[in-house]
């Protein structure tokens, strides 16, 4: 029989446990801090746009000028989706939320490329490119098809977010609007061992492919309690309607034991390192928009409540949900948009993966009824 001291420590939901080694970014939650590569993330939000960061992720140095040419010369014509895909999308129903449709569409993807269980990093690494600039089509389309609209062909000529917003609206907004986005996915971009990704890796481990795995880290987003909290953020936000209601709202939903998304953190007890930059993106996003200020001025209600009531800080999600909402996306694409931007801290993982695999498999303690042998009266063979 097995002693109480000889019972394994079990860590749920593997709070705390250090799984493996990463070079790709690193969180520490003692300083707040984040860095990619050993570069500041708040330094990439003021100095790098997001295909710059995107190089700098997969290959581990800011690219040149001559670098970042090529990468986006190459990046840019790959928008454009297959006739195969548009006609999945096409028999997709508007009722799913847009999370099924980015996960059915890499999935596809995955289906219609013969390679797609090569082992070759340089042929992963093109794969992942591609979803770079595939996944804003999709999105965008799909915003577009739900009201009835016709797409809006991919340009070469723009960047990232540039093409993003004009395949969306038919329009670039205001200069406040584009940096706030392209701040957004900077920050979205990467976080260590997130359940996405661990997903991704998980996945990867058993040897499948790239499409499997981001597949599996798509699904493991859509949640409230990871990227789904950016949605859940901003329908809280508007079922308080005014600042005024803010804090009773919150008090209430503690007091009825509720979670509030778009705070806590597994990692970060203080404060999330992303928030400042993103909160700062917000303030000038909410300048540039007319009644602006009501999100800002609840932000701060909601905020200040959950200190002083619990002492937690809100996390990444809480920011980005009014924000991408004061650039008048609709609720439901706010976690495809994180998608937009984790694809490559996913990728970049799958490829760290891929190159020192140890298959992931933990161990459980079970506690279920003792071992006990089939009764007889409900055998049907032997
Ligand atoms: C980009 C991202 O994925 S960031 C995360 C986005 N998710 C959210 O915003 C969802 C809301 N937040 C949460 O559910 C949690 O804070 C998590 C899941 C993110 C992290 O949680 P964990 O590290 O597992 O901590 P856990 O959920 O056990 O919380 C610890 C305590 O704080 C409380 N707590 C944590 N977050 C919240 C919250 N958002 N609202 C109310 N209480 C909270 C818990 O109820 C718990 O209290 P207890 O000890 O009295 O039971
Ligand atoms: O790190 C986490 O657990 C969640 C998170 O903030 C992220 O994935 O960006």
């Amino acid at each position: 029989m097995t002693t109480a001291a000889e019972l394994p420590v079990i860590h749920r939901g593997l709070a705390g446990v250090v799984a493996d080694t990463t070079s790709v970014s690193n969180v520490v939650a003692a300083t707040n801090s984040l860095t990619y590569r050993g570069y500041a993330v708040q330094d990439l939000a003021a100095h790098c746009n997001f295909e710059q960061v995107a190089y700098l992720l997969w290959h581990g140095e800011l690219p040149t000028p001559a670098q970042l040419l090529d990468f986006t010369t190459a990046l840019r014509p790959r928008r454009v989706l297959s006739p195969g895909l548009l006609e999945v999308l096409r028999l997709l129903p508007t009722t799913c939320h847009p999370m099924d449709t980015l996960r059915t569409a890499v999935s596809f993807l995955g289906a219609e490329d013969p390679d797609a269980w090569t082992a070759d990093p340089a042929a992963n690494q093109v794969k992942a490119e591609t979803l770079l600039a595939q996944l804003p089509t999709v999105v965008a389309l799909d915003y577009r098809r739900r009201r009835g609209l016709e797409p809006i062909a991919p340009n070469p000529d723009l960047g990232f977010v540039e093409n993003y917003f004009t395949m969306c609206f038919g329009a670039v907004p205001a200069t406040e609007l584009v940096r706030a986005f392209e701040t957004s996915l900077i920050l979205y971009a990467e976080h260590s061992f997130n359940a996405s990704t661990f997903t991704a890796r998980v996945v990867t481990s058993t040897l499948s492919d790239l499409y499997s795995a981001i597949t599996g880290a798509i699904g493991t987003l859509k949640g409230p309690l990871h990227g789904g909290a950016n949605e859940a953020v901003m329908l809280a936000m508007l079922e308080i309607g005014e600042p005024a209601k803010a804090a009773d709202w919150l008090r209430g939903e503690l007091a009825a034991h509720r979670k509030v998304m778009g705070f806590g953190h597994r990692v970060y007890k203080n404060e999330d390192s992303r928030v400042p930059t993103m909160k700062a993106a917000l303030w000038s996003a909410a300048a540039a928009v007319e009644g602006g200020e009501r999100w800002t001025a609840m932000y701060t209600e909601l905020e200040q409540t959950m200190l002083a009531e619990r002492g937690i800080w809100p996390n990444l999600d809480f920011p980005t949900g009014p924000a991408y909402y004061l650039m008048g996306f609709d609720i439901e694409m706010f976690t495809p948009m994180f998608v937009m931007a984790r694809i490559v801290g996913w990728t970049a993982h799958i490829a760290e993966q891929r190159a020192h695999n140890a298959l992931i498999r933990p161990l459980s303690q079970y506690e279920g009824v003792a071992q006990r042998p089939v009764p007889l009266e409900l055998a049907t063979r032997g």
